[in-house]
């Protein structure tokens, strides 16, 4: 069955969340849509982070409905997050520390040359080449290097190459600039523009109205767990997103 290219990767209904008397999300409507990069964006509190727990399966919504290509689906694991091709990288990127960047790389998928003997050649020499060619990482001349030897947005830089290897469909992207230095930030949106370049979609949380109108195509507004707009970039400025945020 062909997909026509206007249904969203992913869509969300009327999805609500409670935590004892805060209403923490309350008929939210979300989607992504192919090749698009989303800015979803609100004041502290509004709820951007509880929607991204939910679309990456760590909580799960009171009501509320979730399609892929348009299908129903269930997101009730990590596992059946994954399965409906999205990662989610957080602000300290959900990489191991005390593994080497290969060994993050591959987890869970790792090569091997049959018989559950690792392919631990190819598997350097892909990380590599990924890293060196795509993603441009500088200063990482080995893949044994231990993730925790790595700056904030090496480590971010990793986690995006890691999803364009494996083609992650969506890339979740909650506040990842948050702890980086204004060099690695300009770095990290460059990442943002090579992902759309390599056919992934991605929502990013950022309180930096600038980095979100440079990086995405359109912007979900949330206010006290509403959504209050959802606009393509060619219609709206920096300063109207600021104004409906702090308006509402
Ligand atoms: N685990 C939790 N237990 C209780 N309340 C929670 C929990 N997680 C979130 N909340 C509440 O739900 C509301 C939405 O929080 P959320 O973290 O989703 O907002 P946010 O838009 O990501 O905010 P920020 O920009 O400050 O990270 C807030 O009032 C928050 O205090």
């Amino acid at each position: 069955m062909t997909i026509p290219s206007s249904t969203p990767l992913l869509a969300l209904k009327g999805i609500s969340k409670q935590y004892g008397h805060v209403q923490a999300l309350s008929g939210v409507d979300f989607q992504i849509n192919r090749n698009e990069i989303v800015g979803l964006l609100g004041d502290n509190g509004a709820g951007k982070s509880t929607l991204v727990r939910i679309m990456s399966g760590v909580e799960f919504p009171d009501s509320g409905q979730v399609f892929r290509d348009g299908q129903p689906a269930t997101i009730k694991s990590r596992k059946d997050s994954e399965k409906l091709g999205i990662e989610t990288i957080y602000q300290d990127s959900a990489l191991v520390g005390s593994a080497s960047i290969m060994r993050n790389f591959f987890a869970g998928r790792e090569l091997t040359k049959g018989l559950g003997i690792l392919d631990t050649h190819k598997m350097n020499a892909i990380v590599m080449d990924i890293l060196v060619n795509m993603v441009r990482i500088s200063g990482i001349n080995s893949p044994d290097i231990l993730v925790e030897a790595l700056s904030g947005g090496q480590r971010q830089a990793v986690a995006i190459a890691r999803a364009v290897y494996f083609k992650t469909a969506m890339l979740l992207l909650d506040e990842p600039t948050s702890a980086l230095s204004v060099r690695e930030t300009a770095k990290l949106l460059e990442h943002l523009a090579e992902l759309k370049r390599e056919g992934v979609s991605a929502v990013f949380i950022t309180h930096n109205l600038y980095h979100a109108y440079e990086s995405c195509d359109r912007f979900t507004i949330l206010s006290r767990g509403q959504v209050i707009g959802s606009l393509a970039k060619a219609e709206t400025s920096v300063r109207e997103l600021n104004d409906l945020i702090v308006k509402y």
